[in-house]
């Protein structure tokens, strides 16, 4: 079964959500003659604001590859990515990377925080290097939202996974960009510790505002997006709203091994 995509809830209710970023016919192919990979073929796809989003399929389906494309970290091969109502596709390398510094933000499986700064200090580094001032009201309030008041001293080594998580998730959340990327951002961790963390992003979402996209293999974590949508070789082949984890696990199991429903 394949449905449209490009049409948010709150469109199809009539009104006129704001779309943060939107792919419109992204092909993007690896390699070249016998070695080519079309890792995306035709992918149209609009990620409302404020809204939460995973991007599922099985391995290979391109979930990584739609969300650096989308993130401004890859380039396509043909087709447009834009974000909010700037064409990224085309910018030159500066460019993009002033508009990732400025407006993006990231959440990585593995933390990548820096093991010398203690939390705050990584907390507010993309900022401190963009020589811009974080507002003091909002830091206090998402370091609130991951409970990370009473840990803001203590350096990587001395939080637990989870604790560092939350720092990458204060980290992604202090400078407000226009959305946030998670790539696989509980993979490393154990469930409760997981369940934490997409606690705290769901909670951006309600109480912040923060639009936020995540990639992810784990029907549970799914279950917190407000939308699913799903990959195979390199489409959007289906999408669910706010499912339940079993709905979410259900749905996986109807792929077949290439990853086409059956
Ligand atoms: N740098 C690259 N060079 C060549 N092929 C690539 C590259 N990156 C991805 N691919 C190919 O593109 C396709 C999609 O890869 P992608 O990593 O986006 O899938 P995925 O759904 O995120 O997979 P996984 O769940 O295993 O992380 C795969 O066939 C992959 O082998």
């Amino acid at each position: 079964m394949t449905t449209a995509v490009t049409n948010s809830r709150h469109d199809l209710a009539g009104g006129h959500a704001a779309v943060a970023a939107r792919a419109r016919q992204v092909v993007k192919a690896y390699g070249a003659g016998e070695t080519r990979v079309v890792a995306l073929d035709g992918v149209d796809v609009d990620i409302m604001a404020g809204q939460f989003t995973a991007i599922m399929g099985p391995s290979g389906s391109g979930k990584s590859t739609l969300m650096h494309c989308l993130a401004g970290l890859d380039t396509v091969t043909s087709g447009e990515i834009r974000l909010a109502d700037t064409e990224i596709t085309g910018l030159k390398d500066k460019k993009l990377t002033r508009l990732r510094r400025d407006r993006v933000g990231f959440i990585f499986q593995s933390y990548n925080l820096l093991p010398t700064l203690n939390a705050i200090e990584n907390i507010t580094l993309p900022m401190d290097i963009a020589g811009r001032k974080p507002a003091r009201e909002w830091l206090e309030r998402v370091v609130e939202t991951v409970g990370l008041a009473g840990r803001l001293k203590h350096r990587p080594t001395e939080l637990s996974g989870g604790q560092q998580q939350r720092v990458a998730v204060a980290r992604a959340l202090a400078a407000r960009p226009e959305i946030i990327f998670g790539d696989e951002p509980t993979g490393n961790l154990d469930s409760r510790a997981g369940a934490e963390i997409l606690g705290f992003l769901r909670a951006s979402v309600d109480d912040l505002g923060q639009t936020m996209v995540m990639v992810t293999h784990d029907p549970v974590a799914a279950s917190y997006a407000d939308r699913v949508l799903y990959l195979a070789d390199g489409s959007v082949v289906d999408e669910m709203r706010s499912p339940s984890a079993d709905q979410v696990f259900d749905r996986m199991k109807d792929f077949d091994g290439r990853g086409r429903t059956s």
